[in-house]
């Protein structure tokens, strides 16, 4: 059995084709997907990473962001510790739809999900949303925001040891009744925060 003390969920959302995939990937696998296709649905990695000596494992999952999964991919909202909304900062539409995703975000998620304003594809020379647009609009949401590049590797590993670490410090605020669906597979298991009596949020072993 893995010895990790907490588990998060971390979703991404945002537009097709913005990332989301590749940031995932190059975070897990530490590499960057030649031709990668559209994600169908919801997928799912692992990650364990260790803050201040304690390991944390992260379960980060992708969404599709084409609009015919938005049914599907919303209801993995619920149970998000974090939520990830990724633009790309050379694709000005994916950047004017995120007043959208912020409605599914207040509809869908937890009112105390962490979130992320993430402005992807930073090596591309053809930049249409300025850095400080972004972070403007971050602030005025209340959210945390980072730019990276999943391709050159900036910034990815910080974005999520930073999550990570941020769900360290406030995990006593997060609802820690929220179910968690677990797809594994074709199989689901449904188990809750806390229904060990190892602390709010260590895991109960999976069968
Ligand atoms: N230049 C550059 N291209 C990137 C970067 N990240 C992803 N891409 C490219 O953008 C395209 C879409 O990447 P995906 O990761 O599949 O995008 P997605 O957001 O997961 O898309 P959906 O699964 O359809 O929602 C691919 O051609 C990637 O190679 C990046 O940091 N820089």
């Amino acid at each position: 059995m893995d010895d990790y003390k907490f588990l998060f969920k971390v979703v991404l959302v945002g537009n097709a084709g913005v990332g989301k995939t590749c940031l995932v990937r190059r975070f897990t696998q530490g590499l960057f997907p030649p031709g990668q296709g559209a994600t169908i649905g919801v997928d799912f990695m692992i990650k364990t990473v260790e803050i201040d000596n304690e390991k944390i494992k992260l379960q980060i999952w992708d969404t599709a962001g084409q609009e015919r999964f938005r049914s599907i991919t919303q209801s993995y909202y619920r149970s998000a510790h974090a939520l990830i909304l990724v633009y790309d900062i050379s694709c000005q539409p994916t950047f004017d739809c995120l007043p959208d995703w912020l409605r599914e975000i207040e509809e869908y998620a937890s009112s105390k999900v962490l979130r992320v304003l993430v402005g992807n594809k930073i090596d591309r020379d053809d930049r249409e949303i300025p850095t400080r647009v972004g972070e403007d609009f971050a602030q005025r949401h209340n959210m945390y925001y980072l730019e990276t590049s999943a391709k050159e590797s900036d910034n990815v590993e910080k974005l999520f040891n930073q999550i990570a670490a941020e769900l360290m410090e406030v995990r006593i605020l997060i609802d820690f009744t929220t179910p968690v669906n677990l797809r594994m597979g074709w199989e689901q298991y449904t188990h809750y925060f806390g229904c060990e009596d190892q602390g709010l949020f260590s895991t109960c072993e999976f069968p």
